[in-house]
């Protein structure tokens, strides 16, 4: 290499550095730098702070004026009255001895007070003369400061609010300090603490959503539970208020999300439910169920778990069963129980769809719900068999797969029992022999939908229940506890709504009794599992979708068309009998009188014949006392009635310790007459 030597640049040592980086990160450090001009985001936060500011100055300078003259006024009063030296006197007792001199001095004062408007308005008068309406606005303008400098708010400062009522529905969008009035007024917060707004008051849907972190060692669940209060000092209905606890990474247990639509929610016309759209649906997918107070989709998981919907009558009990299912008769591989105790027309259209189907309120068709029920238990019990000798990659773990599902050669597909009004079956008093023990189909029912409950969820088995009578004493509390999912529209009271969701709901902030009876379809949810609000939700009020019978046709028929084509139609949909031939030789039908009357026992004799069961034919004569105490019965209506059907009260003498008595009572001879008699 040969050439002539150059002179070069001279060359610097040092690192590469990123000039503009190195600048930005020294300019957002900078103290001399004002904060909000520090970046982009500030400056736009702060143009934002700005706008707000200047918004809201006229307001707040004219309640600070307002305010300004009812302290001027209430001082003025105070002095005209020579209120310290009247309280002075009354406190020492000395008020009758002073009194002539505070009297003198109240006059006085007047005096001072006629003389100084009388020459303050001659002033005013002589300067309007001589300088015209400047004069006026001048002395109206230094007047307004010094009202508005007496009355400015002052952060916790008390006697400095506005004394009239009104909606603070927008004020708290402006003002952060009023969101904190809100909270303190709630009693959610105390006097001398305060709110930090997570996110400044935005427009979400049609209502004003701001997220609040609340002081230490306050919960945000107090606030959820405290809603009405919270919608109180709004002033604004509860109903268009929605308050959530922030979870999960975003939240902590103080942080609150807080929506406020701008009129009730649920007054507009219902949507009509998505699938009526839908050509099919797969059962394994939540199904579009309605929607909460801001409009959004509320989609319900229905696979693994079960559904309990309660409510008093015509509120949308039926049509909220009816959008659950609507996505289960989409599926042509979903294989549908229907039983409906109503016997109304409500479920007619399923009929073409049914696996097996059944509408009726007798007793007959309770025994047949029984039998469906064995039958269920069975497939399950024979599925958990089968399902211990399939290879780990079809079945992974004891449970059903989608894949498994859909093999029509392993028939395990996904079986939905739907049931309405279920406490007509609940409460049924038809005596039945089981293994030997009597019990009435009722009873023998709530135990057979409990095992199903817990048992058979991971078999694909989805029960769907609807009672218009959710007390302790019609859906068994062991059943209760096994169903996952619960949607309570309105019921009577919090009692009820506790039943349906859940104990201690009442207290959390859930109570459907607080429901408007026009909010027809608007009820609590609480879902087993994710719904759109998050899988951390407890409940929230959810308006079912609108399906009337004419869209519930169509999506039966589709659902028919679909297991037409599939070749997954069975049972009555495909004109086999439903009716199952079981051995009733066990079950004996003593009769019993219940809500669904029929051709059984009257009252008393129904209650005695099931209190008494195999005692009937054990015993020989049982003590009024004994029949009285247990049925719980007034005894003189009680010998009447038993007197008219046939059982005359008979003397006889019992062991009672080591000493024997005569006591009234019945032979069960007679009563058995009386049964046979009555049948
Ligand atoms: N989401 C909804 N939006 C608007 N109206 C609804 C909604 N859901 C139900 N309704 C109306 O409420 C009324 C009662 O509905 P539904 O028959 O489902 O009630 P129910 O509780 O099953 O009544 P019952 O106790 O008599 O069986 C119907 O007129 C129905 O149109």
């Amino acid at each position: 290499m040969s050439g002539e030597l150059v002179p070069s640049e001279p060359v610097l040592e040092g690192e590469l550095v990123n000039e503009r980086a190195a600048l930005e990160g020294t300019w957002r450090g900078s103290r001399v730098v004002l904060p909000a001009l520090r970046s982009r985001q500030a400056l736009r936060d702060a143009v934002k702070g700005a706008s707000a500011w200047a918004v809201r100055v006229p307001f707040r300078c004219a309640r600070a004026v307002g305010r300004g003259l009812v302290i001027a006024a209430r001082g003025w009063r105070n002095w005209v009255r020579v209120r310290d030296y009247r309280e002075a006197a009354e406190q020492s007792e000395k008020l009758a001895d002073k009194f002539v001199e505070i009297r003198a001095l109240t006059l006085f004062r007047w005096k001072v007070t006629a003389t100084v408007l009388l020459v303050g308005g001659v002033a005013l008068a002589a300067a309007r003369l001589v300088y015209g309406d400047l004069a006026l606005w001048i002395l109206g303008g230094v007047g307004a400061v010094v009202l508005a400098v007496a009355g400015r708010a002052k952060d916790g400062a008390s006697g400095r609010k506005t004394v009239l009522a009104g909606p603070r529905i927008l004020m708290w969008t402006m003002d952060a300090q009023v969101l904190i009035d809100v909270f303190r007024d709630a009693k959610l917060i105390g006097r001398d603490e305060t709110l930090r707004l997570v996110e400044r008051p935005s427009r979400q849907g049609a209502g004003w959503a701001v997220t609040v972190d609340l002081p230490a060692t306050r919960k945000a669940a107090d606030v959820v539970k405290n809603r009405e209060e919270l919608a109180s000092a709004l002033a604004i209905d509860e109903i268009q208020l929605s308050v959530d606890r922030v979870r999960g990474d975003g939240g902590h247990a103080g942080r609150v999300a807080i929506w406020v639509a701008d009129k009730d929610p649920y007054a507009s016309a219902p949507a009509p439910t998505p699938l009526l759209t839908a050509s099919r649906w797969d059962a394994w997918n939540a199904v579009p169920f309605g929607t909460d107070a801001r409009g959004r989709r509320i989609d319900l998981p229905l696979v693994w778990t079960s559904l309990l919907i309660g409510a008093i009558p015509r509120q949308g009990k039926t049509m909220a069963e009816r959008l659950a299912v609507a996505g289960l008769i989409l599926d042509p591989h979903a294989r549908l129980y229907v039983a409906d105790f109503k016997n109304g027309k409500d479920w007619r259209a399923a009929k073409q769809v049914a696996h097996r189907f059944m509408a009726g309120d007798d007793s007959e068709h309770v025994l047949m719900f029984m039998d469906w029920l064995e039958e269920l238990v069975d497939d399950v019990q024979q599925r958990y068999r089968r399902m211990q000798h399939l290879d780990d990659l079809t079945c992974p773990e004891s449970k059903v797969t989608p894949a498994m599902s859909r093999d029509q050669t392993l028939d395990m597909p996904i079986t939905a029992l739907i049931v309405d009004e279920v406490h007509i079956a609940l409460e049924d008093r038809t005596s039945v022999l089981v293994q030997g023990k009597r019990l009435t189909a009722g009873e023998r029912i709530g135990e057979l939908l409990t095992w199903l409950a817990k048992k058979a969820p991971a078999a694909g088995l989805v029960m769907v229940l609807a009672t218009q009578r959710p007390d302790s004493t019609t859906i068994p509390s062991k059943l209760r506890a096994v169903l996952g999912s619960r949607f309570a529209l309105r019921v009577m009271d919090w009692r009820d709504s506790n039943i349906v969701l859940g104990d201690q709901m009442n207290t959390r902030g859930y109570d459907s009794s607080r429901l408007l009876p026009s909010h027809k379809g608007v009820g609590i949810l609480r879902p087993d599992g994710e719904t759109q609000s998050g899988a951390d939700v407890l409940a929230l009020t959810v308006r079912t979708f609108y399906m009337p019978n004419d869209d519930w046709r169509v999506i039966c028929e589709r659902g028919r068309a679909l297991r037409e084509t599939e070749g997954t139609l069975t049972g009555h949909a495909a004109g086999q009998d439903s009716r199952l031939v079981r051995d009733h030789e066990a079950v004996v039908t003593m009769g019993g009188k219940s809500d669904n009357g029929g051709d059984r026992l009257p009252e008393p004799l129904a209650s005695v014949a099931r209190y008494l069961g195999d005692d009937l034919s054990e015993r020989e004569f049982i003590p009024t006392a004994e029949l009285v105490k247990a049925l719980d019965v007034e005894p003189t209506t009680f010998g009447k009635e038993m007197g008219d059907l046939g059982c005359p009260p008979a003397r006889q003498y019992v062991h009672d310790g080591e000493n024997t008595r005569r006591v009234r009572g019945y032979l069960t001879a007679d009563i058995r007459a009386a049964i046979d008699e009555s049948a």
